[in-house]
């Protein structure tokens, strides 16, 4: 959310044009920048309330439209799409992400084009996908494991997601788990600057909207920004420069992990363009996005899901029975399941709806003027996707605040939405060309979580809380973390084997 663009406003062609959205009123310099409060997706929420589902703001120097309804969101993102595939720049990505030029900051061009091939053809293919499928099933097994030991112990259970999903992650990218490992190689260094790294992006940097204050930077900010990736980039230079050793003597195997294979794909990417070809540099950048983008947004659906749950007792007990009758009683829940536990695949898809990852999606960019619902949009403009607004809209859902799998079940009014991008008033990971490139990892991971933990263990909320009066309020970053991390206690529910890797 927190970006600026340096493109200039499109002139007035007033005579001729449609009036540009409503915009409440701003302040000198600051414009609207006040307003947005602590939690910009519920301000921006209620804004729309009396502005609309297409409406306008002026953050410093930046314009910025917020689109608020799936119809809105669907004249952006599928009938305007090309004209909205640029990002606009910030000062995390100049001084984190090599400039801009990682996947998710690359201008839409050649290189983007690049990259989104190769996530598509390679690192999230269905087969480069099922070749690490043991690797999360390990760390999930893990997971299992250790909560089993805690048994009767007050877990933090966010915490234990967040370091199991951050490892499958990076063994995933690197072949290499980053939580747990501080007597490793590099002593922990690697998990404290990506922890660094996330809190960084995830930052509201004001300093993005109103250029002089970057210039000073009497925050420091730019400068930690700067610290960190230097550290960041030796960390990931060396373990670059381990996997090229390795890598030309080892040759394709299966469960090649991402880097491995993007040094190899280097090799063989002879694009003409030269902003098209693949580098280190550009390597480095993209396992920066891949880590950033990838273990935050999918810990914290796992745990909104098993808040919903400790809130929600008979669906949790309809899962468990669900999971059972497909699974047993006699060992973990395995990926290949998941096709076959419909309800577990609804609770998935409500919790996406009332808690989605990236509640505002990632800014885009307007590349040229253009007309929306009678409304003139100048070119230069920051498009938000209100995806947290959307997905609760009174219009659309009936009782929308209300946790309810159902509605997503055969004969429940969705019975035919998924999250995938085609349905417009649910949209998670986006939709359009800059729809999330690791979507097809997340969905696993997220969904092969929940389910092993719903089906390993009977859940509890600690002395003193109720599903009544769990805590269920929203933190704002870039993603959607709880105010109060998840407590609960466990005990196992399955075969003592059944928790053996
Ligand atoms: C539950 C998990 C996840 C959610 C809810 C989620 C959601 C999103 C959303 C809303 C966007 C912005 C789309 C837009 O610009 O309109 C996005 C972009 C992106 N995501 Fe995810 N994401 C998840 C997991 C992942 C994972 C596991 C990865 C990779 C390891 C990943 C990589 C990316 C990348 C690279 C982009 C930028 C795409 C581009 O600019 O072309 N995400 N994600």
């Amino acid at each position: 959310f927190f970006f600026f663009n340096d493109k200039k406003k499109s002139k007035n062609k007033a005579d001729h044009q449609p009036p540009l959205p409503p915009c409440p009123r701003g302040w000198p310099i600051l414009g609207n920048l006040p307003q947005l409060g602590s939690k910009p997706h519920q301000t921006l929420h209620t804004l729309s309330k009396t502005y609309g589902p297409l409406f306008r703001l002026r953050l410093g120097s930046v314009t910025v439209v917020v689109a608020s309804s799936a119809s809105v969101a669907s004249q952006f993102l599928r009938s305007l799409d090309t004209n909205f595939s640029d990002r606009p720049q910030n000062s995390a990505a100049e001084y984190m992400a090599y400039n801009h030029q990682s996947l998710v900051f690359s201008p839409y061009g050649p290189r983007w084009r690049m990259l989104r091939r190769l996530c598509t053809f390679h690192l999230f293919s269905t087969k480069a996908l099922d070749d690490l499928r043991h690797v999360r099933q390990e760390e999930v097994a893990l997971l299992a494991g250790r909560l089993r030991q805690a048994e009767g112990a007050v877990l933090n259970v966010g915490k234990e997601v967040n370091a199991s999903v951050t490892n499958a992650l990076t063994r995933t990218l690197l072949k290499r788990r980053v939580f747990e490992e501080e007597d490793g190689p590099d002593g922990g260094e690697f998990k404290k600057v990506l922890v660094e790294i996330l809190k960084l992006s995830a930052a509201f940097n004001i300093e993005d909207f109103i250029p002089f204050l970057k210039a000073l930077d009497v925050r420091g900010i730019i400068l930690k920004m700067k610290r960190i990736h230097r550290w960041y980039d030796d960390i990931i230079s060396k373990i670059m420069e381990e996997h090229k050793s390795v890598v030309g003597i080892r040759g394709v195997g299966e469960g090649e992990d991402f880097l491995s294979m993007l040094l190899r794909l280097k090799e063989t990417n002879n694009r003409d363009e030269e902003e098209a070809k693949l580098n280190d540099t550009i390597i480095k950048a993209l396992l920066t996005d891949l880590f950033t983008a990838g273990s935050d947004t999918t810990s914290n659906t796992v745990e909104w899901a098993l808040a919903e749950l400790l809130r929600h007792p008979d669906i949790l007990v309809a899962a468990q029975k669900e999971l059972d009758s497909v699974v047993g009683l006699s060992r973990l829940v395995s990926e290949s399941d998941l096709a076959n536990v419909p309800l577990l695949q609804a609770i998935m898809k409500e919790t996406f709806r009332l808690h989605p990852g990236v509640p505002l999606a990632l800014p885009h960019l307007s590349s040229e003027p253009c007309e929306v619902s009678g409304f003139h949009i100048p070119e230069g403009s920051t498009l938000i996707i209100n995806i947290w607004s959307i997905s609760r809209d009174p219009e659309i859902w009936s009782c929308p605040l209300e946790f309810n799998p159902g509605r997503f079940l055969p004969g429940g009014k969705h019975a035919n939405v998924d999250v995938k991008g085609g349905h417009f008033e649910l949209i998670p990971f986006g939709a359009g060309r800059r729809i999330c490139a690791g979507m097809r990892l997340g969905m696993r991971m997220s969904t092969l979580a929940v389910a092993s933990l719903v089906h390993a263990f009977d859940w509890f909320l600690p002395e003193g809380l109720t599903s009544e009066n769990l805590d269920m309020e929203e933190d704002f970053g870039l993603t959607l973390p709880r105010v109060s991390p998840l407590k609960a206690r466990v005990t196992p529910r399955l075969a003592d084997e059944a928790y053996i890797i």
